[in-house]
């Protein structure tokens, strides 16, 4: 199963051009800072020296969890079903930041428990939520391959629409549930030193958290370099498609703003499957889940912003977006000293 999808290496020798051209422009060498490494990076994915990421494709991924039954939230399950509602009518933080950066926008049922309708929803449900893995496994093997091809489909289809760049968000009420429980047997580190009060858990119901999330490693045992395993055990739907959506996007050179704690997580997960996955993505922020630290350590990533947000959806990677594309612009339009006729620096 490693070998799932074959990503493209790095274009180094454009990176390397651009550097150079980077330091014909108006400005002093470097003084754009992570614009500059960002231009860099942005070239070597797409093997262009003009790179463009507008307009950003966003996919929503929607899906329930069964450990919501012991009780892991501080909202109660309905609220997955009810949100998908609030995305198609355009209430949701994530319906506004993707209109404000004019975004290709979808959300994807790819597992929400009720049943869910409404105009636009890309409905690709594989099971009404996972199972509760506290007792038994999240998912069959088959159903983690069904959720990681509705992500590579419905990226593969945004990406055919015209996205530049991808977006991938989550819908999932107990879903830092299923991350924490990845990431801690993804890294080896305690359940306690990842876990956070997602949605609002106080400090007694993030004890209860931490020690569903123990019982169930102790009980499923997932296999830490197998990602197949760890979604089959752990879940969750939407982590998936979210990890087969990056895939799919890194496949075509498509580079992919990371958001918050879960899709860093997915991001993981993506990169079990095919290591060159993570060249392909930008840290878009830092979310205040604590886990979060340790999951853009261990795909090595320095997010953008840090606006002390923890919500999901996509969010801090959208707003990370302008920036982003403010490196592409920056290549595009500045003048090189020749062009405006300025005089570089000093010899001296
Ligand atoms: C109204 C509402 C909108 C959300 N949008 C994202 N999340 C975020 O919170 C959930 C994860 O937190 P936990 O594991 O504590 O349930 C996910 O749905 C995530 O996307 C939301 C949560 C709520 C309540
Ligand atoms: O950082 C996230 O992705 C996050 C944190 C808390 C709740 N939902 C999402």
């Amino acid at each position: 199963m490693k070998q799932l999808v074959e990503i493209p290496l790095l274009a180094k020798d454009i990176g390397r051009e651009v550097s150079a051209y980077l330091n014909t422009l108006t400005k002093p060498i470097g003084s754009l800072g992570r614009l500059e490494t960002l231009a860099v990076e942005l070239a070597e994915m797409t093997g262009s020296r003009f790179p463009v990421v507008a307009p950003p494709g966003v996919l929503v991924f929607a899906a329930d969890h069964g450990v919501t039954e012991e009780g892991v939230s501080a909202y109660p399950k309905e609220v997955t079903a009810q949100m998908v509602l609030n995305f198609l009518s355009g209430g949701a933080a994530m319906n506004v930041f993707s209109r404000q950066i004019g975004a290709l926008f979808e959300i994807v049922d790819v597992g929400v428990a009720e049943a869910v309708d409404g105009e636009g929803l890309i409905a690709r449900n594989v099971r009404a939520g996972t199972r509760n893995f506290c007792q038994e496994d999240a998912m069959a093997e088959e159903e983690v391959i069904q959720a990681l091809n509705v992500g590579k489909e419905e990226a593969a289809k945004m990406i055919e629409n015209g996205a530049k760049c991808l977006i991938v968000g989550e819908m999932g009420i107990g879903n830092t549930t299923s991350a924490s429980a990845l990431l801690s047997v993804i890294t080896g580190k305690n359940v306690k030193e990842l876990i956070g009060p997602g949605t609002g858990l106080n400090s007694d119901q993030m004890t209860k958290k931490q020690s569903v999330i123990e019982r169930a490693i102790e009980a499923r045992k997932p296999d830490q370099n197998d990602p197949l395993d760890l979604l089959k055990k752990l879940g969750g739907l939407e982590i998936a498609a979210m990890a087969g959506a990056m895939l799919e996007a890194a496949r075509n050179r498509i580079p992919i703003i990371v958001d918050g704690f879960i899709c860093t997580v997915a991001a993981l997960i993506a990169n079990q499957f095919d290591n060159r996955a993570s060249d392909y993505m930008i840290a878009g922020h830092h979310s205040t889940e604590p886990g979060h630290k340790t999951a853009l350590e261990e795909l090595g990533k320095q997010p953008l912003l840090d606006l002390e947000m923890r919500l999901g959806e996509g969010t801090g990677a959208a707003l990370a977006f302008p920036i982003v594309e403010a490196a592409t612009n920056m290549l595009c339009e500045m003048a090189t000293f020749s062009e405006a006729g300025v005089s570089g620096k000093s010899e001296r």
